[in-house]
């Protein structure tokens, strides 16, 4: 019986032994709570009522002053090294190559349809042809090929190199080398050039603005570039790539910004800065011809509250062929366009469309895109282009 009580007593001490050991255990330290996102009542749907009570006191008790995380240090932008571009001039000599690559069916095509020994109605058929697919438009076709076949008769018999000659001479006078090409971009006095950049998207208007603004710059302008394709962010963003690059200020504002508002901005600050030219790249929406009209009319009326616009270039896809025309005529009723930039030349054989689009809308092609390089943009000069389609070397 005394062992019974005892061994029971011992059974009960090792029982408090073993669970006092549990109880006494140190607890596992607890990961701290990272900060909430958010004020009170905000994301932290677990936050428990002494949570909230507590909350609801220190913020009863006024802000507590708790040390911001230092911000990490961000290292400075790395300085654009501005470029010093080529100036404009020999441009079209330099890019000849790329233009009598591109235009080399064309040419050739049409150089060996005239050496042929036997100029009957079919083989006249065909050079019509050949203008046509070409791009040069049915008209000028019909008087390049009546001209020629007056001058072949006069001649009688032909070499390689008359033939060339008369072919070189219908095409110059097609594309009229008495048109002025110059690109209006000097300052009147104390105001700057303006120039505005109109087209649809895609056509190469903001590449061809910032290949623009190079052309000045590496003839010892200086630029102020106004980003007011507003529809597209990328396109502002685009500009400031092309104007860092030579030291061009970009005016820009929200996506969606009143075009009018940026165009005032750019010749503003044009005009502070005392710039040469103020290059305005706009938006090319065709949504329809009154809202073009609109928008552009207003823009355009807007700049000459401070300076007159002294050229509307409207730039033009070589590759687009009679879609291009299209836009064009659009373009050209909507505002009063002074010259055309004819893009991406170098991707296609259909070099006529100059001559088609200069004769539809009656204005002067004054540049030529032939290539995505930041210098590939050159003056044209319609002697040095129809040498460069008709070289044979
Ligand atoms: N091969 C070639 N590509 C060109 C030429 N000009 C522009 N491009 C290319 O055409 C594409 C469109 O040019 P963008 O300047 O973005 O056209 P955009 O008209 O401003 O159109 P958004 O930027 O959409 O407003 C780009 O990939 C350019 O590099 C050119 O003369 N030759």
């Amino acid at each position: 019986m005394d062992y019974t009580i005892v061994a029971v007593a011992i059974f009960v001490l090792a029982l408090l032994v073993v669970g006092g050991a549990f109880l006494i255990r140190p607890r596992r330290p607890q990961e701290p709570r990272p900060p909430r996102a958010g004020g009170p009542g905000q994301g932290d749907q677990g936050a428990s009522g002494a949570t909230a009570v507590a909350e609801r006191e220190e913020a009863e008790a006024g802000p507590v002053a708790v040390a911001e995380p230092a911000a990490p240090v961000e290292p400075p932008p790395a300085a654009v090294p501005i470029e010093t571009p080529p100036p404009s001039a020999g441009r079209l000599v330099r890019l000849r190559a790329r233009l009598a690559r591109s235009q080399n069916v064309f040419g050739r095509g049409l150089l060996d349809l005239l050496s042929s020994d036997r100029l009957d109605e079919d083989a006249w058929d065909e050079i019509e042809d050949t203008l046509i697919t070409a791009d040069v438009g049915v008209t000028s076709a019909a008087q390049i090929v009546q001209g020629l076949r007056t001058r072949v008769k006069v001649l009688g018999s032909r070499t390689p190199e008359e033939v060339r000659e008369l072919l070189r001479q219908e095409l110059i006078a097609q594309i009229n080398p008495e048109l002025d090409r110059t690109v209006l971009t000097g300052p009147h006095g104390e105001r700057p050039g303006v120039v505005m950049v109109v087209g649809v998207n895609g056509t190469g208007k903001t590449t061809t603005t910032g290949k623009l603004a190079r052309v000045l710059v590496g003839d010892g302008r200086s630029v102020v570039l106004g980003a007011a394709d507003t529809f597209r962010a990328a396109a502002a963003d685009q500009l400031e790539t092309w104007g860092s690059r030579v030291g061009a200020p970009v005016v820009r504002k929200d996506e969606g910004a009143d075009p009018a508002s940026v165009a005032f901005d750019a010749v503003a600050r044009g005009l502070a800065d005392g710039v040469d030219t103020v290059i305005i790249d706009t938006a090319g929406r065709l949504h329809t011809k009154v809202g073009l009209m609109d928008e552009l009319g207003k823009v355009k009326r807007v700049v000459e509250k401070q300076s007159q616009v002294d050229e509307v270039l409207l730039v033009l896809d070589a590759t687009t062929g009679q879609n291009g025309l299209r836009q064009a005529r659009v373009f050209a009723e909507a505002v009063n366009v002074t010259g055309i930039v004819l893009t991406k030349l170098d991707g296609t054989a259909k070099g006529g469309i100059i001559i088609q689009v200069q004769r539809e809308l009656g204005v002067p092609v004054k540049l030529v895109g032939l290539g995505e390089g930041p210098d590939d943009l050159a003056p044209f000069d319609a002697e040095e282009f129809v040498d460069a389609v008709l070289r044979t070397d």
